[in-house]
């Protein structure tokens, strides 16, 4: 089986390589329109739409399995993704701090095996709850850019990590890809 990662982020691919796939990288070049309302859909719609650009351009015949994902966070009925500049990223981490948000992270595994195409969809949640960040802190953590490309304007493990207080659920999904959930995923779909 080859597998093909549809993803520009590094962090997915180190997660990837984790738990011991061999792969090969292919960005998917989508939009991310948001269409779907509940979180779990709205991830598991952008992560089809990665996968699914990807297998259009794939000149396979057969034996893949393309994985494509996405990632955002959840507040109290609103969804956050990358944000667009500094102040953004500045109001969602004060609605953030001394609160409990969920990151939702969706899968779609699109695989062609014995000559039968196949397309597979899930998501895992987890819940973050951050201790109080004050403004000097959340200016300071801004301005290394470090919040610019991740989704609710953090990275759990690069530079934010020290305001958690506690998570339940698993932890690489909130990274970008929820490996352990993945792993099992592939192992039923007889995939590995
Ligand atoms: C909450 C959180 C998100 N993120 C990242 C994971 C995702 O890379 C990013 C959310 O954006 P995504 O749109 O899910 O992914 P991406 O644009 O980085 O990559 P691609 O679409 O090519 O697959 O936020 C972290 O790295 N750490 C965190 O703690």
């Amino acid at each position: 089986m080859k597998y093909i990662l549809a993803s520009a982020s590094p962090r997915r691919a180190e997660l990837l390589t984790e738990m011991g796939l061999d792969f090969t990288i292919m960005p998917a070049d989508t939009e991310e329109t948001i269409t779907a309302e509940k979180p779990g859909e709205i991830v598991t719609c952008l992560a089809k739409e990665k996968a699914l650009k990807v297998n259009e351009s794939l000149v396979l015949a057969d034996n893949y399995c393309i994985i494509g994902a996405d990632t955002i966070v959840y507040y109290e009925g609103e969804v956050l993704g990358k944000p667009e500049d500094k102040d953004d990223a500045t109001s969602m981490l004060l609605m953030l701090q001394n609160r409990t948000h969920q990151v939702y992270t969706g899968i779609a595994l699109c695989y062609k095996k014995n000559g039968q195409e196949k397309l597979l969809t899930f998501f895992e949640k987890t819940d973050v709850t951050f201790y109080p960040v004050d403004r000097f802190d959340i200016k300071a953590y801004i301005e290394s850019g470090d919040p610019l490309d991740k989704a609710g304007s953090y990275g759990i493990q690069s530079g934010f990590g020290k305001h958690v207080r506690s998570i339940k659920g698993e932890y690489t999904n909130v990274v970008g890809l929820p490996i352990g959930r993945l792993y099992n995923e592939l192992l039923k779909a007889k995939l590995l």
